[in-house]
């Protein structure tokens, strides 16, 4: 069985390995060469900033945070550096907050536990992975809407609302692969309209990114206190690891109670947390780095456009869809071949034929390097051409 998998991968070209590389600043060494860095999620450069890490580490000099919290949260792993996190998340959110060790445990366990017999979930069909094995793993009806589409939601809602007493609607804020938004907004108005709904918004790619302080973008369409259930993750913009979840007091202590990945795990290390609220004050000083990560893809949404690529996306990650694992490959080696360092996403990350370059901007990337950006993609339109 495990070598007729790694076959068929290597035959269709979806083989994956993982490889260690130095990155610092935008750049990451490659094989010894020195390339700009598209394959991350530090979208702010705040994860890769030398600066902040020498800061950090003063701060850390002075604390007396320790490297292992060598238990689980129930047990003795709550330091005082997880409470003073999620107190200081609390807050900024006025929800109750619960730090997990990733995203993916996060949103694995939480929806395992979050809907019962009486509850449909509906999900737009590009969620990410850790959302829908939640959701599996729940026993829970589940069901996907078409991306994005309000009307096929509804359909769903109207057909099964008396069968349910609750609907959870799940979806990311700006979607990992697509790089567009939810329309949040409207879905805030089918809450409104059908009161068994409840709204589950994922923030992995917008925490840090968008809003005040970069509390993503609920908080900046202002309807933080109309989503009842709202995950960010912490290894992204904010340049830490971890993740937490935001929700109403109860919920927190029922999840507490019944999420096995935050009971049956040792908690993040005290030193992570101490990190994560070092982080969430270097993303409230970051409006600079948002402005120019706003404008850097900008930028570059508008050159791919002028190229007459189809552009998706509305934000900081911008996907070029070449179709099939081969043309994403090689793409790949084409950027890298001109200075830039962009992973080639293939089946299963995305659907099959949907293969692509998935450019992830940085706020560290200057005019300089948004402008060569630019002109190598230009050079990649008749690379396209050429190899049709
Ligand atoms: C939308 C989304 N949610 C959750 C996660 C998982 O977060 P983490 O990396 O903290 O496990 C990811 C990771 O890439 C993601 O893209």
């Amino acid at each position: 069985m495990i070598s007729a998998f790694l076959a068929s991968c290597k035959a269709n070209g979806s083989l994956r390995s993982v490889n260690p590389h130095r990155q610092n600043d935008i750049y990451i060494d490659y094989n010894g060469e020195k390339l700009i860095n598209l394959s991350s999620n530090d979208y702010l450069n705040l994860g890769h900033d030398l600066t902040i890490r020498q800061e950090f580490l003063a701060f850390l000099s002075a604390s007396d945070a320790l490297f292992s919290s060598t238990s689980s949260r129930l047990l003795t792993g709550t330091f005082a550096e997880h409470s003073l996190f999620e107190e200081k998340a609390s807050k900024l959110f006025h929800k109750s907050c619960l730090m997990f060790n990733s995203g993916f445990d996060a949103n694995s366990g939480i929806l395992q536990v979050l809907g019962g017999k009486e509850t449909l979930f509906l999900a737009d069909k590009l969620i990410h992975a850790s959302m829908i094995d939640g959701i599996k793993g729940s026993g829970a009806k589940f069901m996907r809407f078409a991306h994005n589409d309000i009307e096929h939601l509804e359909t769903l809602i109207v057909k099964y609302q008396e069968k349910f007493k609750e609907i959870i609607i799940i979806t990311e804020a700006v979607f990992s692969m697509d790089g567009d938004f939810a329309p949040l907004n409207k879905l805030v108005l089918l809450k409104e309209k059908y009161p068994l709904i409840k709204l589950y918004v994922d923030e992995a790619h917008s925490f840090g990114v968008y809003g005040k302080s970069g509390l993503g973008l609920c908080c900046k369409l202002n309807i933080l206190d109309k989503v009842d259930y709202i995950l960010c993750t912490l290894g992204k913009a904010a340049g830490s690891c971890g993740a937490f979840f935001l929700c109403d007091a109860m919920t927190k202590e029922y999840l507490m109670n019944t999420v096995r990945p935050f009971i049956f795990t040792t908690s993040l290390p005290p030193v992570n947390a101490l990190h994560a609220s070092f982080m969430l004050n270097k993303l409230n000083e970051a409006e600079k780095r948002r402005e120019s990560l706003e404008k850097a893809a900008g930028q570059v949404r508008s050159c791919l456009k002028d190229l007459g690529f189809n552009v998706i996306s509305s934000s900081q990650i911008i996907p070029i869809v070449v179709n099939t694992n081969e043309a994403a490959v090689k793409g790949s080696e084409f950027f890298k071949e001109h200075g830039f360092f962009v992973l080639p996403i293939r089946h299963p990350t995305v659907p099959v034929g949907q293969a692509r370059l998935r450019l992830s901007l940085s706020a560290g990337m200057d005019e300089t390097v948004i402008e060569k950006l630019c002109a190598v993609i230009e050079k990649f339109k008749d690379f396209l051409e050429k190899d049709k």
